[in-house]
């Protein structure tokens, strides 16, 4: 049985100064199982994040449902750990206090609270840093602290919306082998919102391809690549130039 499953999703906004309604999803149907790694992709403005908010429970669908483990998602909650494009730490607080911000929020104790800040410090490589503050780390580093953060609540799904959208090329290659041993290691199941083909690539179980808005699925692929991911391979282009076809602007057809 899937982890996820979207239905028939379909999310209309209002646009008050046009007078009209824009719909940013339409009729979408996806499922994720357990363990899956799946990347949304597609153009800006066809609705990742929009998908991503209504899994998340931010935000409700206007046709349709979300469901996470069976249960229809009414609200935010403990089973699905968000990561944002900025990391959204507490300048105030150290790493660890960071990490272990949610366990603050329930009344956890200190001991307890560094303790299993430490365990997640250490599953994202930032041992050594655990006094340190926001403003001493680098982007790549405090997007660490983020997914340290979101992985102590031992959610089941962690949801990410371009996590690495703001770090150099290098550091964000770097990165993708980091959270493809975290993902193994905390044996959870990824939703990744990205505009990158060679991310989703990099990354990816399954990606699921979108059409420009209004976002529905064009295509979902299952990734059929021995890790870690070789960029040059002949296999791995293959697939790039399948999904560069499937982004390729549809034909305008004439309405009946
Ligand atoms: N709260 C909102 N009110 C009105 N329109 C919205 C709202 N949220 C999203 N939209 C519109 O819905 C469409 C999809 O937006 P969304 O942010 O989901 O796209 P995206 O694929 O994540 O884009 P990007 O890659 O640029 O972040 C856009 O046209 C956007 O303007």
């Amino acid at each position: 049985m899937s982890l996820i499953t979207i239905q028939n999703v379909t999310r209309l906004f209002d646009d008050p100064k046009r007078k009209s309604a824009v719909k940013a999803l339409d009729n979408v149907s996806v499922e994720v199982g357990r363990n899956e790694f799946l990347c949304l992709l597609g153009p800006s403005g066809c609705g990742k994040s929009t998908l991503l908010n209504l899994i998340a429970g931010f935000d409700h669908p206007t046709e349709g449902t979300v469901k996470v483990g069976g249960h229809v998602v009414t609200a935010p909650g403990a089973d699905r750990g968000v990561v944002f494009q900025q990391p959204t730490l507490m300048p105030w607080l150290t790493v660890w206090e960071n990490v272990a911000f949610h366990l603050t929020m329930q009344g956890v104790g200190k001991d307890i609270r560094r303790k299993k800040a430490q365990h997640f410090i250490e599953m994202v490589n930032l041992k050594g840093f655990e006094n340190h503050f926001p403003s001493e780390l680098s982007g790549g580093m405090n997007q660490r602290v983020g997914i340290a953060r979101a992985l102590l609540m031992n959610p089941e799904v962690i949801l990410m919306d371009e996590p690495f959208g703001a770090l150099d090329e290098q550091t964000k290659m770097e990165m993708h082998g980091e959270l493809v041993r975290i993902w193994r290691e905390s044996q959870s199941t990824i939703v990744f919102v990205t505009h990158g083909i060679d991310e989703s690539l990099a990354l990816g179980t399954h990606v699921a391809v979108m059409s420009a808005r209004p976002g529905r699925i064009r295509e979902m692929i299952a990734i059929d690549l021995p890790r870690p991911r070789d960029p040059t391979s002949p296999q791995f282009n293959d697939y790039k130039r399948h999904i560069l076809s499937l982004l390729r602007p549809e034909p305008v057809t004439a309405e009946a």
